[in-house]
Protein backbone atom coordinates (compact mmCIF):
# COMPACT_ATOMS: atom_id res chain seq x y z
CA UNK A 1 0.00 0.00 0.00
CA UNK A 2 1.22 4.03 -0.80
CA UNK A 3 2.31 5.67 1.85
CA UNK A 4 -0.08 9.22 2.34
CA UNK A 5 1.54 12.05 1.52
CA UNK A 6 2.88 14.61 4.32
CA UNK A 7 0.16 17.23 4.16
CA UNK A 8 -2.88 17.34 2.14
CA UNK A 9 -4.68 20.61 1.50
CA UNK A 10 -7.47 21.96 -0.55
CA UNK A 11 -8.42 24.98 -2.45
CA UNK A 12 -12.33 25.45 -1.58
CA UNK A 13 -14.13 26.26 -5.10
CA UNK A 14 -17.15 24.48 -4.92
CA UNK A 15 -17.57 22.02 -7.48
CA UNK A 16 -13.97 23.17 -8.85
CA UNK A 17 -12.00 22.61 -5.61
CA UNK A 18 -8.61 20.60 -5.97
CA UNK A 19 -6.44 19.03 -3.20
CA UNK A 20 -2.74 19.97 -3.31
CA UNK A 21 -0.54 17.35 -1.80
CA UNK A 22 2.91 17.82 -0.85
CA UNK A 23 5.43 15.41 0.13
CA UNK A 24 8.70 14.15 -0.92
CA UNK A 25 8.83 11.30 -3.42
CA UNK A 26 5.32 12.43 -4.73
CA UNK A 27 6.36 11.96 -8.39
CA UNK A 28 6.00 8.10 -7.82
CA UNK A 29 2.62 8.66 -6.80
CA UNK A 30 0.98 8.16 -10.29
CA UNK A 31 -2.44 6.39 -8.44
CA UNK A 32 -2.67 10.32 -6.91
CA UNK A 33 -2.64 11.45 -10.76
CA UNK A 34 -5.07 8.62 -11.80
CA UNK A 35 -8.02 9.35 -10.08
CA UNK A 36 -7.98 13.13 -11.66
CA UNK A 37 -7.68 12.25 -14.96
CA UNK A 38 -10.85 12.96 -17.23
CA UNK A 39 -10.29 9.99 -19.52
CA UNK A 40 -6.65 8.11 -21.10
CA UNK A 41 -5.76 11.04 -23.18
CA UNK A 42 -2.38 12.36 -21.52
CA UNK A 43 -0.20 14.70 -22.13
CA UNK A 44 2.76 15.92 -20.42
CA UNK A 45 3.63 19.11 -21.08
CA UNK A 46 7.70 19.71 -19.71
CA UNK A 47 11.01 21.58 -20.96
CA UNK A 48 14.32 20.27 -22.08
CA UNK A 49 15.55 20.95 -18.64
CA UNK A 50 13.47 18.83 -16.73
CA UNK A 51 12.41 15.78 -19.08
CA UNK A 52 15.92 14.39 -18.59
CA UNK A 53 15.18 14.82 -14.49
CA UNK A 54 11.54 13.62 -13.90
CA UNK A 55 9.94 13.19 -17.30
CA UNK A 56 10.66 9.34 -17.20
CA UNK A 57 9.68 8.76 -13.80
CA UNK A 58 6.65 10.54 -13.82
CA UNK A 59 5.11 8.41 -17.03
CA UNK A 60 6.42 5.09 -15.14
CA UNK A 61 4.36 6.17 -12.38
CA UNK A 62 1.40 6.75 -14.34
CA UNK A 63 0.97 3.22 -14.71
CA UNK A 64 -0.36 0.91 -17.51
CA UNK A 65 -3.58 1.31 -19.73
CA UNK A 66 -3.31 5.12 -20.85
CA UNK A 67 -2.31 7.11 -23.94
CA UNK A 68 0.44 8.92 -22.74
CA UNK A 69 2.29 11.76 -25.03
CA UNK A 70 4.57 14.29 -24.61
CA UNK A 71 5.88 17.68 -25.89
CA UNK A 72 9.01 19.01 -24.35
CA UNK A 73 9.56 22.77 -25.08
CA UNK A 74 12.71 24.84 -25.08
CA UNK A 75 13.17 26.35 -21.35
CA UNK A 76 13.14 29.48 -20.16
CA UNK A 77 10.89 32.84 -19.36
CA UNK A 78 11.77 34.09 -23.16
CA UNK A 79 9.67 31.11 -24.77
CA UNK A 80 6.41 32.06 -22.86
CA UNK A 81 4.63 33.52 -25.56
CA UNK A 82 1.66 32.38 -27.82
CA UNK A 83 4.46 30.63 -30.01
CA UNK A 84 4.60 28.32 -27.42
CA UNK A 85 0.93 27.79 -26.79
CA UNK A 86 0.42 27.07 -30.49
CA UNK A 87 3.18 24.13 -30.25
CA UNK A 88 1.24 22.59 -27.14
CA UNK A 89 -2.00 22.77 -29.09
CA UNK A 90 -0.49 21.08 -32.49
CA UNK A 91 0.80 18.15 -30.54
CA UNK A 92 -2.61 17.73 -29.11
CA UNK A 93 -4.52 17.83 -32.65
CA UNK A 94 -1.35 15.51 -34.02
CA UNK A 95 -2.13 13.19 -31.39
CA UNK A 96 -5.71 13.56 -31.80
CA UNK A 97 -6.72 14.29 -28.59
CA UNK A 98 -10.66 15.39 -27.58
CA UNK A 99 -11.67 17.00 -25.11
CA UNK A 100 -11.76 14.88 -22.71
CA UNK A 101 -7.88 14.74 -22.62
CA UNK A 102 -5.38 15.82 -19.15
CA UNK A 103 -2.40 18.01 -19.59
CA UNK A 104 0.00 17.39 -16.86
CA UNK A 105 2.61 20.62 -16.27
CA UNK A 106 5.47 19.27 -15.30
CA UNK A 107 7.97 22.01 -14.14
CA UNK A 108 8.26 25.37 -13.38
CA UNK A 109 6.20 28.31 -13.21
CA UNK A 110 6.96 28.74 -17.15
CA UNK A 111 5.25 25.31 -18.06
CA UNK A 112 2.52 25.40 -15.71
CA UNK A 113 1.16 29.02 -16.56
CA UNK A 114 0.97 28.27 -20.56
CA UNK A 115 0.19 24.19 -20.10
CA UNK A 116 -2.94 25.68 -18.20
CA UNK A 117 -3.41 28.25 -20.99
CA UNK A 118 -3.13 25.69 -23.81
CA UNK A 119 -5.73 23.38 -21.52
CA UNK A 120 -7.82 26.50 -21.10
CA UNK A 121 -8.61 27.15 -24.68
CA UNK A 122 -8.22 23.70 -26.02
CA UNK A 123 -11.51 22.80 -27.53
CA UNK A 124 -12.96 25.08 -25.39
CA UNK A 125 -11.93 23.81 -21.86
CA UNK A 126 -9.29 21.01 -21.36
CA UNK A 127 -8.37 19.28 -17.50
CA UNK A 128 -5.18 19.82 -16.34
CA UNK A 129 -2.50 19.00 -13.37
CA UNK A 130 0.19 21.02 -11.87
CA UNK A 131 3.38 19.06 -11.04
CA UNK A 132 5.11 21.85 -10.07
CA UNK A 133 9.09 21.37 -9.89
CA UNK A 134 10.74 24.64 -8.54
CA UNK A 135 10.37 26.20 -4.96
CA UNK A 136 8.33 29.34 -6.90
CA UNK A 137 6.29 26.69 -8.74
CA UNK A 138 5.44 24.71 -5.64
CA UNK A 139 4.67 27.86 -3.18
CA UNK A 140 2.39 30.36 -5.61
CA UNK A 141 2.39 29.47 -9.56
CA UNK A 142 0.71 25.94 -9.07
CA UNK A 143 -1.95 27.03 -6.88
CA UNK A 144 -4.90 29.33 -7.90
CA UNK A 145 -5.41 29.12 -11.82
CA UNK A 146 -3.61 32.04 -13.63
CA UNK A 147 -2.64 30.60 -16.43
CA UNK A 148 -0.90 32.82 -19.51
CA UNK A 149 1.76 34.15 -21.27
CA UNK A 150 3.53 37.41 -21.88
CA UNK A 151 3.37 40.20 -24.76
CA UNK A 152 6.56 41.91 -25.30
CA UNK A 153 5.43 44.97 -23.59
CA UNK A 154 3.93 43.26 -20.69
CA UNK A 155 4.00 40.52 -18.11
CA UNK A 156 1.36 37.84 -18.25
CA UNK A 157 -0.97 40.05 -20.71
CA UNK A 158 -2.36 37.33 -22.22
CA UNK A 159 -4.43 34.49 -19.75
CA UNK A 160 -7.06 32.88 -18.80
CA UNK A 161 -8.34 32.04 -15.21
CA UNK A 162 -8.74 28.19 -15.35
CA UNK A 163 -8.27 25.33 -12.47
CA UNK A 164 -5.86 22.72 -12.06
CA UNK A 165 -7.46 19.36 -11.00
CA UNK A 166 -4.67 18.66 -8.49
CA UNK A 167 -1.45 19.99 -7.68
CA UNK A 168 1.06 17.42 -6.87
CA UNK A 169 4.06 18.34 -5.30
CA UNK A 170 7.47 16.56 -4.85
CA UNK A 171 9.59 18.19 -2.27
CA UNK A 172 12.36 15.74 -3.19
CA UNK A 173 12.51 17.59 -6.95
CA UNK A 174 13.94 20.99 -5.28
CA UNK A 175 17.45 18.42 -4.39
CA UNK A 176 18.04 19.54 -8.03
CA UNK A 177 17.25 23.23 -8.07
CA UNK A 178 19.99 26.14 -8.98
CA UNK A 179 20.51 27.89 -6.07
CA UNK A 180 19.67 31.12 -8.19
CA UNK A 181 16.16 29.18 -8.52
CA UNK A 182 15.69 28.70 -4.54
CA UNK A 183 16.50 32.43 -4.34
CA UNK A 184 13.89 33.39 -6.98
CA UNK A 185 11.00 31.27 -5.33
CA UNK A 186 11.58 32.36 -1.79
CA UNK A 187 10.96 35.68 -3.08
CA UNK A 188 7.23 34.05 -3.33
CA UNK A 189 7.54 32.44 0.09
CA UNK A 190 8.48 36.12 1.79
CA UNK A 191 5.61 37.86 0.58
CA UNK A 192 3.46 35.60 2.23
CA UNK A 193 4.29 36.17 5.88
CA UNK A 194 4.99 40.37 4.27
CA UNK A 195 1.50 40.56 3.52
CA UNK A 196 -0.80 38.06 5.36
CA UNK A 197 1.17 36.54 8.24
CA UNK A 198 3.39 38.35 10.62
CA UNK A 199 4.24 35.25 12.68
CA UNK A 200 5.14 33.50 9.06
CA UNK A 201 7.56 36.05 8.39
CA UNK A 202 9.54 35.69 11.95
CA UNK A 203 9.62 31.77 11.34
CA UNK A 204 11.51 32.40 8.28
CA UNK A 205 13.52 34.82 9.33
CA UNK A 206 14.80 32.56 12.06
CA UNK A 207 15.03 29.36 9.58
CA UNK A 208 16.16 31.21 6.36
CA UNK A 209 20.05 30.03 7.06
CA UNK A 210 18.43 26.15 6.93
CA UNK A 211 15.87 27.24 4.28
CA UNK A 212 18.38 28.04 1.77
CA UNK A 213 20.73 24.88 2.67
CA UNK A 214 17.63 22.81 1.44
CA UNK A 215 16.49 21.44 4.81
CA UNK A 216 13.97 19.47 3.74
CA UNK A 217 12.04 19.23 6.77
CA UNK A 218 11.47 23.56 7.13
CA UNK A 219 11.15 23.62 3.03
CA UNK A 220 8.29 21.18 3.39
CA UNK A 221 6.34 23.44 6.79
CA UNK A 222 7.40 26.86 4.27
CA UNK A 223 5.73 24.74 1.55
CA UNK A 224 2.82 24.29 3.08
CA UNK A 225 2.27 27.26 4.88
CA UNK A 226 2.77 29.33 1.61
CA UNK A 227 0.32 27.17 0.15
CA UNK A 228 -2.22 27.35 2.43
CA UNK A 229 -2.10 31.24 2.96
CA UNK A 230 -2.57 31.07 -0.86
CA UNK A 231 -5.71 28.44 -1.49
CA UNK A 232 -7.39 30.95 1.27
CA UNK A 233 -6.89 34.18 -0.51
CA UNK A 234 -8.14 32.07 -4.03
CA UNK A 235 -11.10 30.54 -2.17
CA UNK A 236 -12.36 34.03 -1.01
CA UNK A 237 -11.46 35.70 -4.46
CA UNK A 238 -10.90 33.33 -7.12
CA UNK A 239 -11.03 36.17 -10.22
CA UNK A 240 -9.18 39.08 -8.39
CA UNK A 241 -12.00 41.49 -7.57
CA UNK A 242 -10.63 42.14 -4.32
CA UNK A 243 -8.23 40.21 -1.62
CA UNK A 244 -6.87 37.97 -4.25
CA UNK A 245 -4.76 41.73 -5.45
CA UNK A 246 -2.81 41.33 -2.36
CA UNK A 247 -0.76 38.67 -3.68
CA UNK A 248 0.55 41.05 -6.36
CA UNK A 249 2.89 42.68 -3.34
CA UNK A 250 6.16 43.81 -5.44
CA UNK A 251 4.50 42.42 -8.58
CA UNK A 252 3.91 45.87 -9.85
CA UNK A 253 7.40 47.03 -10.13
CA UNK A 254 8.54 43.75 -10.47
CA UNK A 255 6.81 43.20 -13.60
CA UNK A 256 8.20 46.86 -15.25
CA UNK A 257 12.01 45.45 -14.65
CA UNK A 258 11.10 41.90 -16.13
CA UNK A 259 9.80 43.49 -19.18
CA UNK A 260 11.96 46.81 -19.18
CA UNK A 261 15.05 44.04 -19.01
CA UNK A 262 13.82 41.44 -21.23
CA UNK A 263 12.06 38.41 -20.54
CA UNK A 264 14.81 35.52 -18.38
CA UNK A 265 17.42 38.43 -17.84
CA UNK A 266 15.64 39.29 -13.96
CA UNK A 267 14.03 35.85 -12.78
CA UNK A 268 10.32 37.12 -11.78
CA UNK A 269 11.66 36.18 -8.03
CA UNK A 270 14.62 38.58 -8.16
CA UNK A 271 12.51 41.38 -9.34
CA UNK A 272 9.25 40.53 -7.01
CA UNK A 273 12.29 40.67 -3.95
CA UNK A 274 13.39 43.96 -5.73
CA UNK A 275 10.00 45.26 -5.97
CA UNK A 276 8.52 44.15 -2.45
CA UNK A 277 11.39 46.17 -0.66
CA UNK A 278 10.64 49.03 -3.10
CA UNK A 279 6.73 49.09 -2.07
CA UNK A 280 8.08 48.83 1.55
CA UNK A 281 10.18 51.97 1.45
CA UNK A 282 6.89 53.62 -0.38
CA UNK A 283 4.72 52.27 2.39
CA UNK A 284 7.27 53.92 4.80
CA UNK A 285 7.30 57.16 2.96
CA UNK A 286 3.06 57.16 3.34
CA UNK A 287 3.83 56.75 6.55
CA UNK A 288 3.13 53.08 7.21
CA UNK A 289 5.97 51.49 7.89
CA UNK A 290 9.04 52.68 10.33
CA UNK A 291 12.34 52.98 8.43
CA UNK A 292 12.75 49.53 10.67
CA UNK A 293 10.07 47.93 9.56
CA UNK A 294 12.04 48.70 6.06
CA UNK A 295 15.06 47.46 7.09
CA UNK A 296 13.95 43.80 8.80
CA UNK A 297 12.14 43.34 4.70
CA UNK A 298 15.58 44.67 3.47
CA UNK A 299 17.18 41.79 5.81
CA UNK A 300 15.40 38.50 4.95
CA UNK A 301 15.29 39.72 1.09
CA UNK A 302 19.26 39.80 1.08
CA UNK A 303 19.49 36.60 3.72
CA UNK A 304 17.82 34.64 0.35
CA UNK A 305 20.02 36.01 -1.84
CA UNK A 306 18.19 38.33 -3.80
CA UNK A 307 18.86 41.27 -5.53
CA UNK A 308 18.31 45.13 -3.68
CA UNK A 309 19.38 47.21 -6.31
CA UNK A 310 17.16 48.33 -9.54
CA UNK A 311 18.62 47.83 -12.74
CA UNK A 312 21.38 50.41 -13.49
CA UNK A 313 19.87 51.58 -17.08
CA UNK A 314 16.44 52.40 -15.96
CA UNK A 315 15.31 55.76 -15.24
CA UNK A 316 11.71 56.92 -13.60
CA UNK A 317 10.19 57.00 -16.68
CA UNK A 318 11.14 53.02 -17.81
CA UNK A 319 9.21 52.38 -14.14
CA UNK A 320 6.52 54.28 -14.76
CA UNK A 321 5.81 53.15 -18.49
CA UNK A 322 5.90 50.06 -17.91
CA UNK A 323 3.73 50.64 -14.44
CA UNK A 324 0.95 52.93 -16.42
CA UNK A 325 0.22 48.85 -17.87
CA UNK A 326 -0.33 47.18 -15.03
CA UNK A 327 -3.65 44.69 -14.86
CA UNK A 328 -4.66 46.25 -11.54
CA UNK A 329 -5.25 49.89 -13.02
CA UNK A 330 -8.23 50.87 -13.14
CA UNK A 331 -9.65 53.99 -15.63
CA UNK A 332 -5.53 54.58 -15.43
CA UNK A 333 -5.26 55.23 -12.01
CA UNK A 334 -2.13 53.33 -10.77
CA UNK A 335 -3.14 50.93 -7.67
CA UNK A 336 -0.14 49.53 -5.72
CA UNK A 337 0.06 47.12 -3.37
CA UNK A 338 1.67 48.86 0.11
CA UNK A 339 1.75 47.50 3.68
CA UNK A 340 0.21 49.38 6.10
CA UNK A 341 2.30 46.87 8.41
CA UNK A 342 4.19 43.73 8.69
CA UNK A 343 1.72 41.17 7.81
CA UNK A 344 -0.95 43.23 6.49
CA UNK A 345 -1.26 44.32 3.13
CA UNK A 346 -3.69 47.15 1.06
CA UNK A 347 -4.53 47.99 -2.08
CA UNK A 348 -4.45 51.53 -2.87
CA UNK A 349 -4.24 54.48 -5.41
CA UNK A 350 -3.10 56.81 -2.37
CA UNK A 351 0.79 57.01 -3.24
CA UNK A 352 1.22 60.61 -4.86
CA UNK A 353 3.05 60.58 -7.98
CA UNK A 354 5.59 62.92 -6.80
CA UNK A 355 6.49 60.61 -3.69
CA UNK A 356 7.06 57.52 -5.86
CA UNK A 357 9.42 59.52 -8.10
CA UNK A 358 11.30 60.53 -5.64
CA UNK A 359 11.49 57.00 -4.48
CA UNK A 360 11.92 55.80 -7.57
CA UNK A 361 14.72 58.48 -8.55
CA UNK A 362 16.69 57.73 -5.63
CA UNK A 363 16.40 54.08 -5.46
CA UNK A 364 19.89 52.24 -5.65
CA UNK A 365 20.94 50.88 -9.34
CA UNK A 366 23.39 48.05 -9.99
CA UNK A 367 24.22 46.06 -12.89
CA UNK A 368 24.27 42.16 -12.60
N1 LIG B 1 0.27 31.62 -12.16
C1 LIG B 1 0.70 32.20 -11.05
O1 LIG B 1 -0.04 32.42 -10.10
C2 LIG B 1 2.15 32.58 -10.96
C3 LIG B 1 2.70 32.86 -9.71
C4 LIG B 1 4.06 33.18 -9.64
C5 LIG B 1 4.84 33.16 -10.80
N2 LIG B 1 4.27 32.85 -11.98
C6 LIG B 1 5.09 32.77 -13.19
O2 LIG B 1 6.01 31.68 -13.00
C7 LIG B 1 7.16 31.92 -13.80
C8 LIG B 1 8.40 31.68 -12.98
O3 LIG B 1 8.41 30.33 -12.55
P1 LIG B 1 9.76 29.63 -12.10
O4 LIG B 1 10.49 30.51 -11.17
O5 LIG B 1 9.41 28.27 -11.68
O6 LIG B 1 10.62 29.64 -13.44
P2 LIG B 1 10.84 28.53 -14.58
O7 LIG B 1 9.62 27.80 -14.86
O8 LIG B 1 11.54 29.22 -15.69
O9 LIG B 1 11.86 27.52 -13.87
C9 LIG B 1 13.12 28.01 -13.47
C10 LIG B 1 14.27 27.17 -14.06
O10 LIG B 1 14.40 25.96 -13.32
C11 LIG B 1 14.38 24.83 -14.21
N3 LIG B 1 13.84 23.74 -13.41
C12 LIG B 1 12.56 23.49 -13.10
N4 LIG B 1 12.48 22.51 -12.19
C13 LIG B 1 13.74 22.13 -11.94
C14 LIG B 1 14.31 21.17 -11.08
N5 LIG B 1 13.57 20.46 -10.23
N6 LIG B 1 15.66 20.99 -11.07
C15 LIG B 1 16.43 21.78 -11.88
N7 LIG B 1 15.97 22.72 -12.69
C16 LIG B 1 14.62 22.90 -12.71
C17 LIG B 1 13.55 25.31 -15.34
O11 LIG B 1 13.74 24.52 -16.49
C18 LIG B 1 14.07 26.74 -15.49
O12 LIG B 1 15.31 26.74 -16.14
C19 LIG B 1 7.04 33.34 -14.31
O13 LIG B 1 6.66 33.32 -15.65
C20 LIG B 1 5.97 33.95 -13.46
O14 LIG B 1 5.28 34.97 -14.13
C21 LIG B 1 2.95 32.57 -12.09
O1 LIG C 1 -1.92 34.33 -7.87
C1 LIG C 1 -1.92 35.57 -7.91
O2 LIG C 1 -2.97 36.22 -7.90
C2 LIG C 1 -0.66 36.31 -8.00
O3 LIG C 1 -0.67 37.51 -8.21
C3 LIG C 1 0.60 35.54 -7.80
C4 LIG C 1 1.84 36.20 -8.42
O4 LIG C 1 2.95 35.74 -7.66
C5 LIG C 1 2.08 35.80 -9.86
O5 LIG C 1 3.33 36.30 -10.27
C6 LIG C 1 1.00 36.13 -10.85
O6 LIG C 1 1.23 35.47 -12.07
C7 LIG C 1 0.92 37.59 -11.17
O7 LIG C 1 -0.26 37.79 -11.84
P1 LIG C 1 -0.60 39.06 -12.70
O8 LIG C 1 -2.08 39.04 -12.76
O9 LIG C 1 -0.05 40.25 -11.97
O10 LIG C 1 0.06 38.89 -14.01
ZN1 LIG D 1 4.77 36.25 -8.65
Amino acid sequence: MSLAPAHRLDVALGERSYPIHIGPGLTARGDLIREHLAGRQVMIVTNTVVAPLYLDALKASLGEGLDIREVILDDGEQTKHMASIGLIWDALLEAGFNRRCTLIALGGGVIGDMTGFAAACYQRGAAFIQVPTTLLSQVDSSVGGKTGVNHPRGKNMLGAFWQPRLVLIDTASLKTLPQRELSAGMAEVIKYGLLWDESFLSWLEDNMTALMALDETLLGEAIRRSCAIKADVVAQDETEQGVRALLNLGHTFGHAIETDQGYGVWLHGEAVGTGMLMAAELSARMGWLSSADVERVSHIIAKAGLPLAAPEDMGVEDFLKHMQLDKKNVDGRLRLILLERIGRAVITEEAPAGVLADMLEHWPRSSR
